[in-house]
């Protein structure tokens, strides 16, 4: 029988904790955001439907994007116990140059219509925080206001080469005139994504007043008050737009564009260059080859090619062909600090993040940067001690294991591709995918080089039973080698490839 007795003050005391009340709104709903999801959930509050969708969604099913979420919810981590974990260190040195954490910002277009604040919010918090920020072609704040707004932050400025070759390499000017030390070419836009929810929603720029967005934005005025009294949209490489999102991408993207591009641009800028959007082992080798100091394994967050292949199945068969000889970056999907830690894990020497940092601006403005670079950092260090490593290069393959429907798939993922023999991919072959984790038994029947990876991956299945410990995978060895100098191409000038004629009318004109 319990005995009772009536609380005395004394007793009571410790247990009140009135907290002093928040009242600034933004600051309240932040801080009750303790995940990227949360994030979202408030951007998707706040921000009016067609800015929110042109964020959130993704090209046709949007499966790419899904997949490469899954694959991260699917993996399986192995810890090890009984380390010193008091302090952990998040540094890591990505071309030539320390960041804080293994993340830095991705280039994304349109920033300053999701949140008016844009690209001065990333690039401001980013240069807090001591993580690289990726300034897009397509972005709404020019390449001189980022420079002016972060004058010591490190700032990249990512490419398209238009069709007009003229104003593409003037961006490239201005880029190195305004400091920016790393230039990042995307190589996966021949032509736009079919992003149906925009296609849907009639999202323009700037956003159209019909009475379906006014009544969307009747519950969100704060959005509609910031985007009309400021400063009016400006491009970090156009004048003015003024037409749909889809047309302004076809006006940009340049499908004529090839690997000579890519080469006279290594040819002519002096800083890193980083190629993004490789998605076979094949188009890895080429960008070595063509003086990529790094590559960034990317499908555009699933914004290009449904069903592309998912980056984080497709890193470890990449790491392993050209790991020594240039950086592996990684994109799409990532949502948790732990997605993070799991890229390093396999290989990645640094990764990005877009819609992350793109929730938390939405969510409010620069502190809603700073809480996505919070929770992400806070995500990565309570991995890592958790795992028993207390720094990024303790991180191995071992560490990792990729679940299919909750089964082991092959231990680790890295394991089946070293047994892979080291034959080296012939450039501008077929894009077949060599990732084990993608490799299907009819693939395998019709494919030698695939038959090899399904045997290896199979093979690797069966040891699952007898797994090594983390420390002792030679796997481990294949990801850990990352970091060595690029094989630059030899220095042969190279003129700048002019587009067709009948598929640039624009450049035409301008001769
Ligand atoms: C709204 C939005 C706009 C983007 N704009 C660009 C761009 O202008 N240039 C580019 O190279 N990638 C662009 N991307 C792709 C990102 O750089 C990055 O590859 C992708 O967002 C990573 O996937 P995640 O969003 O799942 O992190 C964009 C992505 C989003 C979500």
């Amino acid at each position: 029988m319990v005995k009772r007795q009536f609380p005395k003050p004394r007793d009571l005391m410790p247990l009140m904790q009135f907290k002093k009340p928040e009242f600034n709104a933004r600051t309240r709903r932040l801080a009750s955001a303790t995940s990227i999801d949360d994030l979202r959930t408030i951007a998707k509050r706040v921000t009016p439907k067609a800015p929110f969708d042109y964020t959130d969604g993704a090209a046709e099913g949007e499966i790419s994007l899904s997949r490469a979420r899954q694959a991260f919810q699917d993996i399986e981590f192995h810890p090890s116990v009984l380390r010193d974990v008091s302090n952990v260190d998040t540094t890591r040195e990505v071309l030539g140059k320390v960041s804080a954490m293994p993340f830095g910002i991705a280039p994304t277009g349109f920033t300053r219509m999701m949140q008016t604040e844009g690209e001065r919010a990333g690039a401001t918090a980013a240069e807090a925080a001591g993580i690289p920020f990726s300034l897009s072609t397509m972005g709404t704040t020019s390449i001189e206001d980022v420079a002016a707004a972060a004058p010591n932050g490190r700032n990249w400025f990512q490419l398209y080469m238009w069709a007009d070759r003229e104003r593409s390499l003037a961006l490239v000017d201005r880029a190195a005139a305004a400091g920016y030390d790393t230039l990042m070419v995307t190589v996966d836009t021949p032509v736009g994504g079919a992003r149906l929810r925009d296609v849907k929603n009639g999202f323009s720029i700037p956003p159209a007043l019909t009475p379906k967005t006014v009544l969307n934005a009747l519950p969100r005025p704060a959005w509609w008050i910031n985007f009309l009294t400021t400063e009016p949209l400006a491009f970090a490489s156009l004048d003015r737009w003024s037409g749909t999102v889809a047309a302004l991408i076809d006006t940009m993207f340049d499908p004529t564009v090839g690997p000579d591009e890519v080469k006279y641009i290594r040819e002519t800028w002096k800083g890193k260059l980083v190629v993004k959007g490789i998605q076979s082992v094949a188009d890895a080798r080429l960008a070595v080859e063509l003086g990529a100091d790094a590559i960034v394994l990317s499908n555009h967050g699933g914004r290009q090619l449904d069903r592309a292949p998912i980056p984080f199945h497709l890193l470890p068969s990449v790491v392993r062909e050209v790991g020594t000889e240039t950086e592996v970056h990684l994109d799409t999907g990532i949502m948790n600090g732990a997605d993070i830690v799991a890229s390093v894990a396999m290989g990645a020497r640094f990764t990005l993040i877009g819609r992350a940092y793109l929730y938390g601006l939405m969510a409010g403005g620069r502190p809603g940067v700073d809480r996505t670079i919070a929770i992400l950092s806070e995500e990565i260090r309570r991995t890592m001690k958790l795992l028993g490593v207390a720094t990024l290069d303790e991180l191995e393959p071992g560490h990792v294991t990729q679940l299919a429907r909750l089964m082991p798939m092959a231990q680790p993922m890295a394991d089946a591709v070293a047994a892979v023999p080291t034959k080296k991919a012939p450039v501008r072959k077929a894009p077949a995918s060599t990732s084990a984790a993608t490799v299907t038994a009819a693939a395998a029947a019709k494919a030698p080089a695939a038959k090899k990876a399904a045997a290896a991956t199979a093979s690797a299945a069966a040891q699952t039973a007898t797994k090594k410990a983390p420390a002792q995978t030679a796997a481990a060895k294949v990801a850990g080698a990352t970091t060595a100098a690029p094989k630059k191409l030899a220095a042969k000038k190279a003129t700048m490839p002019k587009p067709t004629p009948d598929a640039d009318d624009a450049a035409d004109a301008a001769e």
